[in-house]
C-alpha cells in the first residue's frame, strides 16, 4: 500500500468503557492502539484524534465539587483541555510501549489544539451537544432547576447536559501538527473537536462550548493534507433504516447517494449525521480523497477496501 496520510477519529468506545475509571480507560486504550499499530504497519502516516464527551462532562462535574470546597472551578474550555491532556497521555503512553514493543522506531506527540468558532454561530443558542454522564429525568429536572445547566433526553438511554457544538472553521495548530507528520511523527491532536475559541482583537478566546470530534477531525484532515478519514465507531458501516427489520449496510457509496439519504432522515442527529456530515465534507475537499467510516475491529480491512462504508466522490 502506497503511503497515505490518514486521520483516524476515534469514537466513544476506543476510550470509554466498562465503568469510567481511569484503568477501564486505559485498558480500553491499549486494544485500540494495538490496532493503530497494524494500521502503522501497512505502511500509513497517521494522525490520532478522539472524543471527549463522557470525559470532559466528568471533569467539568469535578470542577463544580470542586467549587464547594473553594477551590476555584474552571470553564469548560478548559475542561475541555484537561481532557484532550489527559486521554493524550493514555494514547501516547500506550502507543509508544506498543510500537517499542514491536520494534517500530516512532516518536509520538499530542499536541493541545485550539479550534476556531464564530461567536455569532446560532449553536450557541441552541445547546445540542451530551456531555458527561446519563441521568434519569427526575435527576436531571433537580439539577437543571439548581444549576440552570440544559439537559436533554436521549431515547432509551436516559437524560444528559447539553451544551453549544458550534461549526469548527479552523485549526489553529494545524501548521505544527502537519510539520510533526512530516518528519514521520504520529500526532495525536484536537481531541474533542478541538478546544473552542474565538478571535477577538487578534487574540484567541476560549468560549464554553464542546466541539464535535467528527466536524473537528474532518476540518484537521482537510488542513493538513490528509488523503483518508477514517472515523472509528462501534457500528461497522453506515446503515439505511437503521435498527428496522429492512436494515441495510452502505458499502461503497458516493457523497451525492449520502447527501440522498440525509434528505430521507436515515441518520441520526448527534450521532451517526455528523459522521456522515464529516465523511461528504472531506470526500468533496479534493476529489481523491477517501472518507471511511466503520468499526475498530473492521478498520484494517477497511482500509484495503474490503469492508466499513466507503465514500468516495
Ligand atoms: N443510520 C445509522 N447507521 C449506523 N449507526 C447509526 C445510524 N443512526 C444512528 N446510529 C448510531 O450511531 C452510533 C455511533 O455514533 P456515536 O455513538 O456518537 O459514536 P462515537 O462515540 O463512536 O463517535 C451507533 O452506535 C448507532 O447506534
Ligand atoms: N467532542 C466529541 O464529539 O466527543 P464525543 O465523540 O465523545 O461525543
Amino acid at each position: 500500500m502506497e503511503k497515505k496520510k490518514v486521520v483516524i477519529a476515534l469514537g466513544g468506545n476506543a476510550i470509554q468503557t466498562g465503568d469510567g475509571s481511569e484503568e477501564a480507560q486505559q485498558n480500553a486504550i491499549r486494544k485500540t492502539v494495538a490496532l493503530l499499530v497494524e494500521i502503522v504497519k501497512l505502511g500509513c502516516q497517521i494522525v490520532i484524534t478522539h472524543g471527549n464527551g463522557p470525559q470532559v462532562g466528568n471533569i467539568l462535574l469535578q470542577q463544580k465539587i470542586a467549587g464547594t470546597q473553594g477551590i476555584p472551578p474552571m470553564s469548560l474550555d478548559t475542561c475541555g483541555a484537561m481532557s484532550q491532556g489527559m486521554i493524550g497521555y493514555w494514547i501516547e503512553k500506550e502507543l509508544d510501549d506498543a510500537l517499542r514493543e514491536q520494534g517500530i522506531e516512532k516518536n509520538v506527540a499530542s499536541i493541545i489544539t485550539r479550534t476556531e468558532v464564530d461567536l455569532n454561530d446560532p449553536a450557541f443558542e441552541n445547546p445540542t451537544k451530551p456531555i458527561g454522564p446519563y441521568y434519569s429525568r427526575e435527576e436531571a429536572t433537580q439539577i437543571m432547576q439548581q444549576t440552570g445547566a440544559k439537559y436533554a433526553e436521549f431515547p432509551g438511554r436516559g437524560w444528559r447536559q447539553v451544551v453549544p457544538s458550534p461549526q469548527p472553521m479552523n485549526i489553529i495548530e494545524h501548521s505544527v501538527i502537519e510539520k510533526l507528520v512530516s518528519l514521520d511523527f504520529i500526532v495525536i491532536c484536537a481531541g474533542g473537536g478541538g478546544i473552542p475559541v474565538y478571535k477577538e482583537n487578534h487574540k484567541y478566546i476560549g468560549v464554553d462550548a464542546v466541539i464535535d470530534k467528527d466536524l473537528g477531525s474532518e476540518k484537521l484532515a482537510e488542513l493538513i493534507n490528509a488523503d483518508v478519514l477514517l472515523i472509528l465507531t462501534d457500528v461497522d458501516h453506515v446503515y439505511l433504516h437503521f435498527h428496522q427489520p429492512n436494515e441495510r449496510p452502505l458499502k461503497k457509496v458516493s457523497t451525492a447517494e449520502l447527501k440522498r439519504h440525509i434528505e430521507e432522515g436515515h441518520f441520526e442527529k448527534g450521532s451517526m449525521l455528523p459522521k456522515v456530515e464529516a465523511a461528504i465534507k472531506f470526500v468533496e475537499s479534493r476529489p481523491d480523497r477517501v472518507a471511511i467510516i466503520t468499526s475498530l475491529d473492521k478498520a484494517l480491512d477497511a482500509l484495503l477496501g474490503q469492508a466499513g462504508t466507503i465514500v468516495e466522490k
